[in-house]
């Protein structure tokens, strides 16, 4: 994989795969603990589970962590502490206060020969292999910017949000429920494309919540991917208990 040439370019260059985690966040929809990428799911920290998830694709050569501010150190001994594949380079550097300022730390940290930028949240820990090589395989072949993406099972409405927590919040509209999709992790990008994202995108109120949705702002085009159920984020207390029997099962599966 690592030999590929990218299809976009005029002279093609090598393509080396590098994946971003942004795992700076502290995790407060989680309740009170340790910052949520160094929670334990299975014994193991998330963090963990979701470098081994990135580093099981066969195209990532080099994974950067972004740790918590203060937690680079800790981070540091954690990934030496832990089996991860020898083929895979790891990098750790010092997250923001922000998801976009976590992920521009983790994109300054590449190596000027990386030519296509997986960013994968901590908080998707067990995002299977498949779904990181569809990403991988669909920006190596001239997409600028993938996401994988499943159908919503719930019906969405916009609204007009209430100023006061629990308030009634007037509907706006219904959108059609075929043509959305809930967006998951890793995103793909060609590097100079998230690049110019980064440094041209102004992000206003609540920012940009993913990167993608910076490169639509730059006007190119996105392409979604089947995701997958089990690349669900980690943001509430239920969230974990799922994880954890999705582990149990994957264990199970793997006769453990
Ligand atoms: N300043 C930040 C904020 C978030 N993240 C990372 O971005 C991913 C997605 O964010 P989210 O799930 O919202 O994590 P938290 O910000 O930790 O959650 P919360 O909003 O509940 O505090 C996580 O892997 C998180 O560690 C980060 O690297 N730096
Ligand atoms: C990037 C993301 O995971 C795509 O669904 C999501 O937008 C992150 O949101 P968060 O509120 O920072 O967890």
């Amino acid at each position: 994989m690592s030999d590929e040439t990218q299809s976009s370019s005029n002279s093609p260059k090598p393509a080396r795969t590098a994946a971003v985690i942004p795992a700076a966040g502290r995790g407060v929809r989680l309740g009170p603990g340790a910052p949520k990428a160094l929670r334990t799911l299975g014994g193991t920290p998330m963090l963990i589970h979701a470098v081994r998830a990135m580093a099981a694709s066969r195209a990532v050569s080099l994974v950067v962590v972004v740790a918590p501010a203060d937690g680079a150190a800790e981070v540091k001994s954690l990934l030496a502490d832990h089996s991860l594949p020898d083929r895979t380079d790891f990098l750790v550097v010092p997250g923001g206060e922000t998801r976009q300022e976590s992920v521009r730390a983790g994109i300054d940290a590449l190596p000027p020969d990386i030519t296509t930028v997986l960013v994968h949240d901590a908080a998707r820990p067990l995002v299977p292999v498949d779904t990181v090589d569809t990403v991988v395989e669909t920006v190596t072949a001239g997409a600028p910017a993938v996401v994988p993406a499943l159908p919503l099972a719930d019906t969405v409405k916009e609204v007009e949000p209430a100023a006061e927590r629990g308030a009634p919040e007037p509907v706006v509209a219904t959108p059609v429920r075929a043509r959305l999709r809930a967006v998951q992790t890793p995103q793909g990008f060609d590097r100079d494309v998230l690049v110019r994202a980064h440094d041209s995108v102004e992000l206003n109120g609540e920012g940009a919540t993913d990167d993608a949705g910076m490169v639509e702002q730059l006007g190119l085009p996105v392409v979604v991917v089947p995701g997958h159920e089990e690349a669900f984020k980690v943001t509430r207390p239920l969230d974990l208990v799922l994880a954890e029997a999705v582990l149990a099962r994957r264990r199970a599966n793997d006769g453990f």
